[in-house]
Formats: structure tokens, C-alpha cells, sequence
């Protein structure tokens, strides 16, 4: 990369140097970071990640060391070049589905073919017949074929049942007429449609003998494969700039009587019969939207590495960047010379800091739960057996709003704990942020999945006075039986340090959410309030679950399994006390510090005094001391790679200031020679500063 400002060498920042001080944080760790590190991801999964990462740091195609300075179009063309070298790079060295996954997430761009991944490929999968499959999906999976995802239209998103695109079945051709009947029917949104896709699944609402049977999904050639022209009948464009996702062309799309196959309604689950156009239902009338509760899974997944990214660079930078001198305990070096202190040790920044890495590694514990339960479901339903989808469905909406709901909040928390620094590009927050805010709205707007969540707590607490839940098929609300049957119960505390018990935690987050859903449902049943005036009230109902939910999967993580139930990453765990006493403090601060901000419930219910809140603010306050040795090495401990995190913050070097300086002296800025006389009309002079 050019660089066009030429920076004195001899200039290095003051003392202490910024590698001396992170130097100095890790050692202060009471565990062994390698040993956390094997604990969450695995020895396999590890090395893997490496073997990529070292091909990728060293690939010119994908060195990111440019696109600070691009704008839209040089970025979107380097999304698509870096998409197409992943492609063949995962050719090349025969990687697996998981291995590509690995390559994209170290790569960290969205780019043309994202959707092609993560929504085209799982549907066809998940929908298709295996005939089907033969057709579709092993040529998308040699990417002979681009796919797309247009469920959403311009008037519609979150209601899929309002969608107005038609596929209505044409028995004398044997075919389905895709047809967009109102501008708002303009399917608009989809990832990769603008510019990139032939091909898409189109959500459209199934017409057979006069008879409209909802949503299903359709595969539609959208583009010609030679021309890469739309195909007659179709119109496609490009959305235009957004707030960020920019290096995907998201799309909009209209149809005017596109005929195409029956063969191309996927049929796993409902078909429409040849001539007779009779329509076999499904077994369950939710499982066309069996992509979104995969994707919500993954999203879950995804918020607790987006949080351990923000935390990296931000506890990173707090660790060198020192700001006036504490007087009453002053930084001394070795050498007797008082300096300024780390902002890391101012106690503010811990609880703006801390309570982010608690939250990165609770949700990555849920985050690993809930893709076994979606596995088991997936296992379950393979022999015709959908009794897990409900609960799924439930905690994944509710799960997938509270995580992407806490990332983006915390990401921009460790952004503004970074100072002016945090508002460069170069921090490594911007486009970051941008690209991870989409979360909280597609694949379900995040107060509208709440809602999801809610409902299915409140009617199986309407349905079942006796309480017959079954834990196989309601695993995840399980537990609320428990504090509905015995709701006049107080929380036993007496002192700061009874907050550590997780079996204290889990009783007040039990009873809190009890107390909320036992409310929602007086309200519903015996004040008649209609589902529109209980809105808020059922938004916090589906808080306080997930909330619950990832409080005791965390304790989980770290109570004692049966040995044959235990994973390596368990076990590492599990043989390591350091470990588990560091975890314990996180997940400690985790569980106080959600409770703390939602304090108000916990009182209103009764259940926690404001005696014991006192005690609360107290115990947080131990646990952050608790967690201060160890916070560079909590977050070292998620291994997220310099090539990942691509920020001067967060360097694991801790070389902030140098690389800033180098950074900004490569700005395409500083390389042009302004005409700056105000009754010039040029605006540069033709003369180019030299290039170094
Ligand atoms: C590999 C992946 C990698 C990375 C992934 C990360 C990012 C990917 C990048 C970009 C992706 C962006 C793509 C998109 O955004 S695609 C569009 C997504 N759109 C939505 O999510 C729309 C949201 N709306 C809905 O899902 C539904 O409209 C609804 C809000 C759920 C309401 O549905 P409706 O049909 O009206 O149903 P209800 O009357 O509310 O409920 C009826 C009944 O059905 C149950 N139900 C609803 N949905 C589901 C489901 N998905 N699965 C199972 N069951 C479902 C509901 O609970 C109710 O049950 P009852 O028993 O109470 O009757
Ligand atoms: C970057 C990006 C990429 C996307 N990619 C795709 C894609 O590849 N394919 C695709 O099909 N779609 C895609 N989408 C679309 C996305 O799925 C939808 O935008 C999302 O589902 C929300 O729907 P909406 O836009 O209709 O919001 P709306 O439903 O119009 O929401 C507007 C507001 O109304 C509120 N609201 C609406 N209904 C209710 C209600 N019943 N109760 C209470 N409040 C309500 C919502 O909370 C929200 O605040 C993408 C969107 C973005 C931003």
C-alpha cells in the first residue's frame, strides 16, 4: 500500500510501550490462555482455523490492508473478487462446509454471494426432495448456479403471511405463473440479487383451484446463464446504498407472468399434484419457514463472537491507552517513574468493559446449546417427528432478538469506551457495526420475534393449569413450573456474596419471569387486554426467558457432566480449576450485572428487596475486581486473529499509536495537491505529490 505523508522513524510513543503493557496484562492471568482457548473451540476446530488463517493472511487477493479508503463500488468489487477467491481457494485445498465457514468469517466481508451460503444452499437443503436436490443443489454447491433469498417485498417483511407475490398453478402446462401484482409486491431486499444472482427462491403466496395456500418457496432462473441478462419477464436492480451491508447488492425484483416448472416448488413438505393441481399438505404448516429458524440459530451463534470482537479490541486499547494519573494509586514502571494510568483501571471503564466480555462468552455458551438443540431437531424431524419444533422456534426468536439486541448495543458501548480512536476507521469498529446492525431486523424484526416467544410461553401456561409440560418437547420453558407453582417465595440472600450461588440466581431469574408471565396472563384472561395493549409487557416476557436461558446455560457450562455426556471442550474445562474459577467469575458478573440493569422487575415482582439490590451493587463490584487480572486474557482467550480484527486498537502487539500514524499516512487524501484559490474552477493541481 502507498504511502503518501513520509513519518520521521526515530519517533516511537512514550514509555510504557503498548506491547510492555499488554506484555505485563498477561501475565497477570491466573489461568492458561491456550487451555481456555482449546476450551472453546476444540483442538480440531482449532488447528483448522490456523491452517486457514495462515492461508489467508498470506493470500494478496484477500489483504485487507486497502479498504479503509474505498468507497462503494472499489469495495463491492473487492467483495466479489475476495467471494470468488474463497471459492477457489476452498477448490483448491478441499475444504468442507465448516473449513469455508471458518475461511468467511476470518475473511469478514459480506459480499455478492453471502445469501448463496447462508440462505440459498440451507433451503434447498431443508426443503427440497432429494430429485430436487439432484437438480439445484449440487450445482449451487459447485457454484455453477447463484442463489438468492426474495422473501420480503417492499410492503411487506415481517408479516410473511401478507406477502402478495402469486405462483399460481397452471394445470393445462403443468406449470406455477409467478406473478407480482402491486408495486409493494416488489420483492426488495434480497442479498446478492442486484447484480450477482440467476437464480433465487421466491417466496410467493400458492394459488391451486382458486385456493390461496400461503407462502411457499419457489425456485426461480432469474437471469440468463450466458447473457447474465434478466430472463424476459423479470426486472432487477440494485437497492442502492444503505447504512452498510454495502459490499452486497441487495436487490428488487418484479415479475410479469413468469412461468416456470411445477418441479421447482419445493416439495419436501407440501406438493401440488400434477393436472389435478391438489395440494398435499405439510406436516406441520410452519415448515416453509424452516430457513429463518435456521438462520435465527446461527445469528445467536454469531452475536456471541460479534461481542468477544468488540470486547478484544476495546479491553486491547484500554489496556495501553492511559489517561491522567491516578493519585491515589499511581502507575509506577520499574524504574521509579510515575506515568499516566491505563484507562483499563479506571473502575467506569471495567463496568462499561467487563460485563461485555461476561456477555460474550454467555452467549457463546447458548449460542453452542442452541445449535445441538437445532441438530436434534434437524435429527428428529429426518424420521417424521416435529414435536421440538415449537419450543425451538420459540427460543430461537426470543434468543436471536435479546443476543443481536445486546451485540449491537454493547459493540457501540466499546466503541465510545475507545475515544476519538473509536470514531476512526481504523479502530476496526465502523464497518463492524455497520454490517453486524442489520441483525436486529432481518430474519425478524426483534419486537416482532418477542412476540413469537411470548406466545408460545403464554399459551402453554393458559393450557396447561396443571402445568403438563414435557421437558422433551418444551425444554427450554422447562423450568418455569417450578416458580408458577410456588410464586410467594423471597430470595434467600443476607450478604453481597450469597449472589454467587447459582442456584440464588437461578431462583430470581426463575421467579422474575414467572411473576411476568403470570401477570400477562391475568391481564389477558381475566382483564380481557387485548395482545395490542400488552405489547411491552409481553416484549419483557420474552426478555426475562432469554435472559434466564442464558444465565443457566452458562451455569451449566460450568457445573460437573457425566463423563460420557462431556466433550473434549468440556473436559478441558472441567480438568482445569483455574479455569473454572476464572469462568465462574464472568458468569457471575454476567448474571448480576443483566439483573442489575433490569432491576425494576426483579423488585416489582417481589421476590428481591431493595435491601438485597444494595447487596447486588456490591457484589458486582467484587466480581469486576475479580475479572480485572484476567480481562486481556478472557478476551486473548476467543483467539480472534489481528487479520480478523483488522483494527490499530485492538492489535494483539498492542502497537496502537505506530500503527495509527502508518495508517493514516497511506490516506489517498494526503496524495492529492488541492487548487485551493476560491476563483480557480479547478479543484486539484496537476501536479501529483510524490508517491513514497
Ligand atoms: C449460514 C448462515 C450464516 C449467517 C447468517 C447470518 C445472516 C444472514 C444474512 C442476511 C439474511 C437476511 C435474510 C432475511 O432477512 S430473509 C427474510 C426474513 N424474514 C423474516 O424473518 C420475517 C419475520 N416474520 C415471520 O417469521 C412471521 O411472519 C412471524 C412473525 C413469525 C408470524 O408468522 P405468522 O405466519 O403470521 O404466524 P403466527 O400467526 O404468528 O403464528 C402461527 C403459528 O406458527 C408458529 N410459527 C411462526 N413462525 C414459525 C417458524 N418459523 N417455525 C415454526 N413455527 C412458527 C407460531 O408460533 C404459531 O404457532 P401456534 O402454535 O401458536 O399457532
Ligand atoms: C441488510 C438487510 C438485508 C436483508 N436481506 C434480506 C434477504 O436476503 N432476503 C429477504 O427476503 N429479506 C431480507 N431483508 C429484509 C428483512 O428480513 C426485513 O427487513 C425484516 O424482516 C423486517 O421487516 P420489515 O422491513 O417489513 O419491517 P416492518 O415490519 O415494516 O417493521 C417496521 C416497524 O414496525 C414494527 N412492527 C411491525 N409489525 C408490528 C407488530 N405486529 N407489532 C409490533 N410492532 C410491529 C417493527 O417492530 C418495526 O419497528 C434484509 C434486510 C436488511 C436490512
Amino acid at each position: 500500500m502507498t504511502s503518501y505523508i513520509k513519518i520521521p522513524s526515530h519517533l516511537t510513543p512514550s514509555d510504557p510501550q503498548g506491547s510492555e503493557l499488554l506484555a505485563r496484562e498477561r501475565s497477570k492471568a491466573t489461568f492458561d490462555v491456550n487451555e481456555l482457548t482449546l476450551a472453546l473451540y476444540g483442538s480440531e476446530e482449532l488447528s483448522r482455523f490456523k491452517k486457514i488463517l495462515k492461508i489467508l493472511e498470506s493470500d494478496p487477493i484477500l489483504d485487507k490492508s486497502n479498504i479503509y479508503y474505498m468507497g462503494r463500488t472499489e469495495l463491492f468489487k473487492y467483495a466479489l473478487r475476495k467471494d470468488k477467491r474463497i471459492i477457489q481457494l476452498a477448490a483448491t485445498h478441499k475444504w468442507n462446509v465448516d473449513e469455508f465457514k471458518i475461511a468467511s468469517r476470518l475473511v469478514d466481508m459480506s459480499g455478492p454471494y453471502s445469501i448463496h451460503q447462508s440462505m440459498f444452499l440451507p433451503t434447498i437443503l431443508g426443503q427440497g426432495t432429494e430429485e430436487q436436490k439432484r437438480k439445484f443443489l449440487n450445482p449451487a454447491i459447485r457454484h455453477e448456479i447463484i442463489g438468492c433469498y426474495a422473501q420480503t417485498e417492499l410492503g411487506h417483511g415481517s408479516n410473511v403471511q401478507g406477502l402478495e407475490t402469486t405462483s399460481t398453478y397452471i394445470p393445462e402446462t403443468d406449470e406455477f405463473e409467478i406473478h407480482t401484482p402491486h408495486l409493494t409486491a416488489a420483492k426488495w431486499w434480497a442479498g446478492g440479487l442486484g447484480r450477482t444472482a440467476n437464480h433465487s427462491v421466491v417466496m410467493a403466496r400458492l394459488i391451486t383451484n382458486g385456493q390461496d395456500k400461503g407462502p411457499h418457496p419457489f425456485i426461480v432462473q432469474i437471469r440468463d446463464l450466458t447473457t447474465h441478462e434478466p430472463l424476459p419477464g423479470i426486472t432487477i436492480g440494485d437497492i442502492g446504498p444503505k447504512f452498510g451491508f454495502n459490499t452486497t447488492d441487495n436487490g428488487f425484483m418484479l415479475f410479469d407472468h413468469v412461468r416456470i416448472p411445477r418441479f421447482n416448488m419445493l416439495s419436501k413438505f407440501s406438493k401440488v399434484t400434477k393436472g389435478t393441481g391438489e395440494y398435499k399438505n405439510p406436516p406441520n404448516e410452519k415448515l416453509s419457514y424452516g430457513t429463518m429458524v435456521f438462520v435465527r440459530s446461527v445469528i445467536i451463534f454469531n452475536a456471541g463472537l460479534a461481542l468477544a470482537r468488540a470486547a478484544t479490541i476495546s479491553v486491547r486499547y484500554s489496556a495501553v491507552r492511559r489517561q491522567f494519573v491516578d493519585k491515589e494509586n499511581p502507575m509506577i514502571l520499574p524504574n521509579g517513574q510515575v506515568v499516566e494510568t491505563a484507562v483499563l483501571d479506571y473502575t467506569m471503564q471495567q463496568y462499561r468493559l467487563f460485563p461485555v466480555i461476561a456477555q460474550a462468552y454467555a452467549i457463546y455458551f447458548t449460542g453452542e446449546i442452541i445449535t445441538n438443540l437445532y441438530k436434534q431437531y434437524i435429527d428428529q424431524s429426518s424420521r417424521g417427528d416435529f414435536s421440538l419444533l415449537a419450543d425451538l422456534h420459540a427460543s430461537t426468536s426470543g434468543l436471536k432478538s435479546l443476543t443481536s439486541d445486546i451485540a449491537v448495543d454493547s459493540i457501540e458501548d466499546c466503541r465510545r469506551s475507545c475515544g476519538g480512536h473509536g470514531y476512526s476507521n481504523f479502530s476496526g469498529f465502523t464497518r463492524f457495526y455497520q454490517d453486524y446492525l442489520p441483525n436486529t431486523t432481518w430474519e425478524g424484526d426483534n419486537y416482532i420475534l418477542t412476540q413469537q416467544t411470548a406466545r408460545y410461553i403464554i399459551h402453554s401456561k393458559q393450557q396447561s393449569e396443571e402445568f403438563s409440560l414435557r421437558s422433551n418437547e418444551s425444554p427450554t420453558i422447562f423450568y418455569m413450573l417450578r416458580y408458577l407453582s410456588n410464586p410467594s417465595q423471597k430470595c434467600t440472600v443476607i450478604s453481597p456474596s450469597d449472589f454467587k450461588n447459582p442456584e440464588v440466581q437461578l431462583a430470581i431469574y426463575g421467579y422474575r419471569a414467572a411473576y411476568l408471565i403470570a401477570r400477562a396472563v391475568d391481564q389477558i384472561d381475566n382483564h380481557k387486554k387485548s395482545w395490542n395493549s400488552m405489547l411491552v409487557e409481553i416484549n419483557r416476557i420474552s426478555r426475562a426467558h432469554c435472559q434466564y436461558i442464558l444465565v443457566h446455560n452458562f451455569i451449566l457450562t460450568l457445573q460437573p457432566q457425566t463423563s460420557d455426556s462431556m466433550n473434549e471442550k468440556r473436559r478441558i474445562l472441567h480438568n482445569s480449576p483455574s479455569l473454572k474459577t476464572v469462568l465462574t467469575s464472568v458468569c457471575n458478573l454476567f448474571a448480576l450485572h443483566t439483573m442489575e440493569k433490569n432491576l425494576s422487575e426483579f423488585l416489582e415482582s417481589g421476590y428481591l428487596s431493595p435491601k438485597q439490590s444494595e447487596m447486588l451493587r456490591v457484589q458486582i463490584s467484587e466480581s469486576l475486581n475479580e475479572i480485572r487480572p484476567n480481562a486481556v486474557a478472557l478476551v486473548d482467550a476467543f483467539y480472534l486473529p489481528d487479520y480478523l480484527l483488522n483494527s490499530a486498537l485492538g492489535r494483539y502487539d498492542g502497537k496502537v499509536y505506530e500503527t495509527m500514524i502508518e495508517w493514516a499516512s497511506k490516506e489517498p487524501l494526503n496524495g492529492i495537491t488541492l487548487d485551493i484559490n476560491p476563483y480557480s474552477e479547478k479543484l486539484f493541481r496537476n501536479d501529483v505529490k510524490a508517491k513514497i
